[in-house]
């Protein structure tokens, strides 16, 4: 089982501890709600993946998605880690930017990437894009020659093959809105097209199958699929990929029920996959890229409640609300997804309860659990709710014009402020009057 969801840290007092940290003195001390990242954590996936690459001896770059969570100091963190970093939008590559990331080790994905994202995108001088479709294709292409400019990319295809999870975070499958389709044949015209323009290398071919993902099968299936038409792109086109990249996607432990494989597991099964697929059509050893999101941030991420408001209805439901809710973690609602959750401020006593967690916004659907045990609370107590690293903050909204939560890094015995929680002159900061004041 993975370490978020084992024991849990304890000090003398009962108090949850992140890190060497006491959680109730983060919360004094930072406000809830709050999001609290155990760095140690995030630094232990990140050197599993790469140190699973380097047994394999294979050429690799570990690219971080930082669609999961993105800020200066996490992007600052993965470029001390060594990884390279995956982007998805003007945004993110922005957030890069401000970080000082090493522009050549950023690769920018996404399905609808626009003529100005683009144009940044190349002048920052990116490593490599992620072309996802023929209008991409033709906006680079006008682009690099707007720029005189040239660029690397590599083609997403998609190859047909579901993984086993949510339908919203599977994107593998023959109706998916991203990558060029192998079946219909329209991988196979991107490659000829994107061959046939002298501003833009092709190094290789990307796929993605989905997110949370339980088992190598769908991967390797997945290569095999490629390989198939590689060999055949090979002779037809004299494409030889020098980069495969298998996306991210590698499942995480939400609650006791989840068996996530290790990084290693993973590393291993794409790496084993693409040499023997290699070997079978004598075809050179390319570079292997993945680009896993939730499994360096995911486990890592902790948020901190404060509980108030109850209502019990006797035969019911005990409802009781925290100061958050789905505009800081959407999964719930938008997913189901299921979370662990203890107070942080008492260890567990025997007469437990089942408790439903309700957030503030007004929406019936803003539930994060509806039957989590818990001692008897009180209005005051402490919830933290665990494995919120990945999707959580990078999905917050102002919805009821509430303000996003701070988030803090803590490694060992220190704790460091990373993202300010919002104000409400941040919340009316783009706001403009109509006509005068009113008063
Ligand atoms: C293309 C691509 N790469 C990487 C990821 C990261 O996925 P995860 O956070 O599940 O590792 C995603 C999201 O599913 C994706 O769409
Ligand atoms: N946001 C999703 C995953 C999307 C992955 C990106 N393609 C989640 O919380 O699980």
């Amino acid at each position: 089982m993975s370490m978020s969801v084992m024991t849990k840290k304890r000090n003398e007092q009962g108090h949850l501890m992140i890190g060497n940290i006491d959680a109730v003195r983060l919360a004094e001390q930072y406000q809830t709600p709050m999001f609290a990242y155990d760095v140690g954590m995030i630094r232990q996936k990140a050197r599993a993946f790469k140190n699973a690459f380097a047994q394999t001896g294979i050429d690799h770059q570990v690219a971080y998605a930082s669609k999961a969570f993105s800020c200066i100091a996490m992007v600052q963190l993965a470029h001390e880690e060594g990884l390279s970093l995956d982007v998805v939008s003007g945004g993110e590559l922005y957030t890069a930017i401000q970080a000082g990331f090493p522009m050549e080790n950023v690769h920018f994905n996404g399905n609808n990437k626009s003529r100005q994202e683009i144009r940044e995108a190349l002048q920052a001088g990116i490593g490599c894009f992620v072309v996802d479709n023929f209008h991409e294709l033709a906006l680079l292409e006008a682009e690099c020659n707007n720029l005189q400019t040239q660029t690397s990319i590599i083609l997403r295809i998609t190859p047909g093959i579901e993984g086993t999870t949510h339908s919203y975070i599977s994107t593998g499958g023959e109706d998916s809105k991203f990558g060029f389709d192998l079946f219909t044949g329209q991988a196979e015209a991107a490659v000829v097209q994107s061959l046939s323009v002298s501003s833009i290398r092709l190094q290789g071919l990307h796929f993605h199958i989905g997110s949370q993902l339980f088992e190598t099968s769908v991967l390797t299936e997945a290569i095999a699929t490629l390989y198939r038409h590689i060999e055949h792109w090979r002779a037809s086109h004299g494409f030889i990929p020098e980069v495969i990249n298998a996306g991210g996607g590698f499942g995480i432990s939400y609650t006791k029920h989840d068996e996530p494989l290790e990084p290693k597991t993973f590393v291993e099964a794409i790496v084993h996959s693409i040499r023997e697929e290699s070997d079978r059509y004598h075809l050179p050893l390319p570079e292997v890229w993945v680009e896993p999101g939730r499994s360096i941030v995911g486990e890592a991420g902790t948020t901190l409640y404060t509980l108030g408001s109850q209502k019990e209805i006797e035969h019911v439901r005990h409802y009781v609300s925290v100061d958050g809710g789905m505009t800081d973690n959407i999964r719930p609602a938008l997913y189901g997804a299921r979370y662990e959750a203890e107070l942080a401020n008492r260890v567990k006593k025997q007469e437990e309860k089942a408790y439903a967690i309700a957030g503030k916004a007004c929406e019936s659907g803003d539930m994060l659990m509806y039957d989590l045990p818990l001692p008897m609370v009180e209005s005051g107590d402490l919830l933290a709710v665990f494995s919120t690293g990945a999707y959580g903050y990078a999905m917050a909204s102002n919805y009821n014009r509430l303000p996003r939560p701070s988030v803090v890094f803590i490694e060992n015995d220190a704790h460091q402020l990373v993202v300010e929680r919002e104000s409400y002159a941040d919340l009316v900061r783009n706001d403009r009057f109509l006509g005068k004041k009113i008063k």
